[in-house]
C-alpha cells in the first residue's frame, strides 16, 4: 500500500526544514546576510537566508508533489529556476516508520491541501543577532483548516548532544513530536508578545491583560514554542501584522498539544487557497489548560473594534 499523501508531505517537510536550518546557520556564519528592505511604509527586512530557504522549501515540495498549492512569504517562485542543489529529496523515514496516517486523512489529494511557508520567521531578530528566536515554518491546511505543522529551530542547542537545531511537529489526530511539553507556572500569569512590531493598540491590549510578566520576543514560531514549553501562558498580538504563513504551522502544533490559536475574537483563521494573507484580527494563543475564552474577555472592546470582527 502506498503511504498516504499527508504523511509523505509531513515526512518531506521534516527533512526539508532540517536542511533549511543548515542553510540559515551557514549564511549566519558567513556573516553577510545581504539584507533587503521589502517594507512599504515600515522596515521589513528580508535576508539571503529568507530567500534561499523559500526556494529550497518550495522547490523541494514541488519536486515531490507537482499539484500542491504552496504559498510562501517571499512571493511567487518560478520552480524551473530554482537551483538543483537546493532540492531536498529525502523523506524523514523515522517519522514514516513510527506513525500511521490518521483515518480521517487517508484519502487526501494534492489539490485538497494548501501549504503555507515562512522560510524564516523572526527575520528582525535574525538581523539583530537574536538567533534563538528564528524558526522555519511549514503549515498544512486541509479544507481551509490548519491540520499539520512543522517548526524548525535552527539555533537550538541540545544540552546533552550539543547538536544544533531541532524540529517540532504536529498533525491533527496523530500527535506532536520534537519537544517535551511543560506547563507554565501556576503562581503567575505570563504573556508573550512581539518585540519588534509593537504599536499603541498592541501595547494597550497587553496592559489590559494585567499579566505578572510580559516577554517580548521575535517570531510567531518562537512564541508558540514558549507556550509549548511552559515559558508563557498566552501569546497576544493585537495587530494585523502576522500572516497566514506565520500562524498555520503554529496553530496545528499548539492545538494538537491541547492549546488554542485564534484571532482576538476567538475565531479560527481560514487557510484556504484564496484567503487574504494578513491575519487582520490579530493573534491570540493559549497554552494547554489556559482558559482561552477568559482571555478573550480581557481584550478591550476598543481593540476588538479597531481590528474589526470580519473573517
Ligand atoms: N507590522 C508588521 N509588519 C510586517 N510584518 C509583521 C508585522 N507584525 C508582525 N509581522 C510579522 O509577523 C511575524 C512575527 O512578528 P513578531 O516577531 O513581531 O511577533 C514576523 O514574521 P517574519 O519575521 O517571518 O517576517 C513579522 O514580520
Ligand atoms: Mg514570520
Ligand atoms: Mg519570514
Ligand atoms: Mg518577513
Amino acid at each position: 500500500m502506498t503511504t498516504p499523501l499527508i504523511m509523505r508531505v509531513m515526512a518531506s517537510g521534516l527533512s526539508i526544514a532540517e536542511k533549511a536550518g543548515e542553510v540559515i546557520r551557514e549564511i549566519m556564519l558567513k556573516g553577510d546576510l545581504n539584507v533587503v528592505d521589502k517594507g512599504q511604509k515600515n522596515y521589513d527586512p528580508q535576508t539571503e537566508a529568507d530567500r534561499k530557504c523559500q526556494q529550497m522549501i518550495i522547490g523541494s515540495l514541488s519536486n515531490h508533489f507537482k499539484n500542491l498549492r504552496i504559498i510562501g512569504e517571499e512571493g511567487e517562485e518560478d520552480v524551473s529556476k530554482i537551483p538543483k542543489d537546493l532540492i531536498v529529496e529525502q523523506f524523514d523515514t523515522k517519522f514514516l516508520e513510527q506513525y500511521k496516517c490518521p483515518e480521517a486523512f487517508t484519502d487526501i489529494a494534492e489539490n485538497d491541501l494548501v501549504v503555507w511557508i515562512d522560510p524564516l520567521d523572526g527575520t528582525n531578530e535574525f538581523v539583530e543577532g537574536l538567533i534563538e528566536n528564528v524558526t522555519v515554518l511549514i503549515g498544512i491546511a486541509y479544507r481551509e483548516a490548519s491540520i499539520g505543522g512543522i517548526i524548525h529551530q535552527p539555533f537550538f542547542k541540545c544540552s546533552t548532544t550539543n547538536k544544533m537545531g531541532r524540529t517540532i511537529w504536529g498533525l491533527k489526530e496523530l500527535g506532536t513530536g520534537g519537544y517535551v511539553r511543560k506547563s507554565p507556572p501556576e503562581n503567575k500569569f505570563i504573556v508573550t508578545t512581539t518585540r519588534s512590531h509593537s504599536n499603541e493598540i498592541v501595547k494597550a491590549t497587553i496592559e489590559a491583560i494585567k499579566a505578572d510578566q510580559v516577554l517580548r520576543v521575535g517570531g510567531c514560531g518562537f512564541k508558540v514554542l514558549q507556550l509549548l514549553e511552559g515559558k508563557a501562558h498566552c501569546y497576544v498580538f493585537a495587530s494585523p501584522g502576522c500572516k497566514k504563513w506565520d500562524t498555520c504551522a503554529c496553530e496545528a502544533i499548539l492545538e494538537q498539544d491541547g492549546g488554542t490559536l485564534t484571532d482576538i475574537n476567538g475565531k479560527h483563521y481560514n487557510y484556504g487557497p484564496n484567503v487574504e494573507y494578513p491575519n487582520k484580527q490579530g493573534v491570540l494563543a493559549t497554552a494547554k489548560g489556559i482558559d482561552h475564552d477568559a482571555l478573550i474577555e480581557k481584550i478591550p472592546q476598543s481593540t476588538k473594534d479597531s481590528l474589526g470582527t470580519k473573517k
